[in-house]
């Protein structure tokens, strides 16, 4: 493995910054007297693109089981962790589907029954963050699932990060924005390592226990005219503790154009994107992270990126 440069480090930029991550329970934003909760949600979405979320209702012991199972799976003999990687001579046969395809392990740990359990479940959590947030832009609660399209696509992501001996040194997973509408991330119980960028700073996200983190996606960008945004966010290494996370990631059906709605374009906020097919944006992402640029920069798809940081959430969202 190759270091970094010096100004790319981990170590660089790095502030042991006292600002806590905003936190949303999903069961009190639910409710049709959720104002309160629903002015945390949009102060959080605002300062941060991203959120805690609790009273989201999945069982401790569900997510537990998930993690172990996780751990467990990145423990085995390489070997048998080969027989499930999407990679195939080479190529990548495919970038979805629960990895259950090609495997032919007895050892099998990641069974297709509990992943599926937990993409119904966290759909159910998504879609309940993806209603509140079009309450917040004034629309009805389906804005933004209509957008996305019922045969929406979302993929699981589980990493592992190892021990790292200097992690001084290295990123666990470098600065990047989401390829996603919105992504709801598990985390490891007792190792942290997620940082999202704040002011300029890069901001340690707690272990989080059972809650989860929502983290808003470049597409929420696009379908949102830019009233919500995409955070950049890394995870440094520990070194001597392993850490695994769960992302999954939800994204628009492929064949779809998406661009700014029309009613989130008006005077003051002119379209800030081009309209893009969602396959152009899924197949610009590596590339883009490559080079550690954003999708809708690399592809040219913002329109004025001047006039970005001049829009506030306020002048959609407070009149409401
Ligand atoms: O491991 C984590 O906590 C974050 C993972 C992440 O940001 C991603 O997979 O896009
Ligand atoms: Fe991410």
């Amino acid at each position: 493995m190759t270091s970094l440069r010096e100004e790319n480090r981990p170590a660089a930029g790095a502030q042991p910054a006292k600002l806590t991550i905003p936190i949303v329970d999903l069961s009190l934003l639910a409710k049709p007297n959720g104002v309160e909760e629903a002015a945390k949600l949009r102060s959080a979405l605002q300062s941060w693109g991203l959120f805690v979320v609790t009273g989201h209702g999945m069982p401790k012991e569900f997510l537990d089981e998930i993690l172990d199972a996780t751990r467990k799976f990145f423990h085995l003999p390489l070997e048998v962790k080969q027989k499930c990687s999407n990679v195939i001579g080479g190529a990548m046969f495919q970038n979805e589907g629960y990895g259950t395809d090609r495997i032919d392990s007895d050892e099998q740990i990641l069974d297709w029954e509990l992943l599926h359990e937990y993409t119904v479940k966290i759909g159910k959590v998504t879609m309940d963050v993806l209603k509140a947030m079009a309450k917040l832009v004034d629309q009805k609660e389906d804005f933004f699932i209509e957008m996305v399209g019922e045969r929406f696509k979302s993929y699981a992501r589980f990493t592992y990060y190892p021990p790292c001996p200097r992690p001084e040194l290295v990123n666990g997973l470098k600065p990047h924005t989401d390829n996603s509408v919105i992504t709801l991330l598990l985390m490891d119980k007792d190792v942290g390592g997620l940082q999202v960028l704040k002011d300029g700073h890069w901001v340690d996200v707690p272990v989080l226990g059972h809650d989860l983190l929502v983290v808003v996606g470049e597409g929420m960008e696009i379908v949102s005219n830019a009233v919500f945004k995409a955070p950049w966010h890394r995870v440094v290494t520990s070194v001597d503790k392993e850490r695994v996370s769960l992302a999954t990631f939800y994204q628009p059906e492929p064949q779809r154009i998406i661009g700014p709605p029309g009613a989130l374009v008006h005077e003051k906020r002119p379209p800030m994107f081009k309209k893009c097919l969602v396959q152009t944006l899924a197949d610009g992402y590596w590339d883009a992270f490559a080079v550690g640029e954003r999708t809708v920069d690399f592809l040219n798809v913002r329109i004025d990126a001047e006039a970005d940081g001049k829009l506030e959430l306020e002048s959609v969202a407070t009149n409401n």
